[in-house]
């Protein structure tokens, strides 16, 4: 008997989200990932400041009509939104607190079909990253925030488990060039 026709509508291929704290490379991975995969990018963070009118977050927690409770408001709606994308195909990096200061975003995020990774790294080294960052706009999340490094070893303490909980996959990219975590996320995708 002759095989059957090959279905008309393949699936879509899998979808990337990247989750992990600020400066473990989202965006930078993501965009990199993107491309060499061919597929559209989302970075939530973009998306949530083109909802602001183009605010950074920065402003955006600066206003008391708004706040962080403002940010993260939108910020759900935002990610909701990407992980459409994301079970389209698409590459998603998300902000550093999209899965873990909202319910609904962390609920977004695991409801997703498609594959989510958690890029790993020590606080110091995010810290480093962060403060080296030249387009650094981040607005201090905490108490903490006037020593950056402690912020960061507070908030990723309480934070990690749940990026874990979240992910599919956890790639450390502490000792990774961006391209090298690229390389890392591309081996964890289907053939
Ligand atoms: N693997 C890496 N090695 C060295 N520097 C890196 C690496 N990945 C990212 N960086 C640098 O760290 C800074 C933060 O990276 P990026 O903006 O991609 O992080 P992010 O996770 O998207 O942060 P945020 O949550 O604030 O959006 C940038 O200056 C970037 O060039
Ligand atoms: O870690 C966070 O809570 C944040 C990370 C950034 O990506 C932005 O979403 C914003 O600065 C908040
Ligand atoms: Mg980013």
């Amino acid at each position: 008997m002759a095989d059957p026709p090959p279905p008309t509508h393949a699936p879509p291929p899998r979808g990337v989200v990247l989750i992990g704290y600020r400066g473990s490379g989202k965006s930078t991975v993501g965009e990199a990932l993107a491309e060499r995969l061919g597929r559209p990018f989302i970075d939530t963070d973009a998306d949530v400041r083109a909802r602001f009118g183009g605010r950074d977050a920065a402003e955006v927690f600066a206003d008391p009509s708004l706040g962080e409770k403002g940010f993260r408001e939108v910020e759900a709606a935002a990610v909701a939104e990407a992980m459409a994308g994301a079970a389209a195909g698409a590459v998603v990096a998300t902000g550093g607190g999209a899965v873990t200061e909202s319910a609904a975003g962390r609920a977004a995020v695991t409801a997703c079909p498609a594959l989510c990774v958690y890029l790993h790294a020590e606080a110091a080294v995010l810290a480093a990253r962060i403060s080296a960052d030249p387009h650094n706009r981040r607005p201090g999340l905490s108490a903490a925030d006037a020593d950056p490094a402690a912020e960061v070893a507070e908030l990723l303490k309480r934070r990690e488990p749940i990026y874990r909980a979240v992910a599919d996959e956890t790639v450390g990219v502490a000792d990774l060039t961006p391209a090298e975590a690229v390389d890392a996320v591309v081996a964890l995708l289907p053939r």
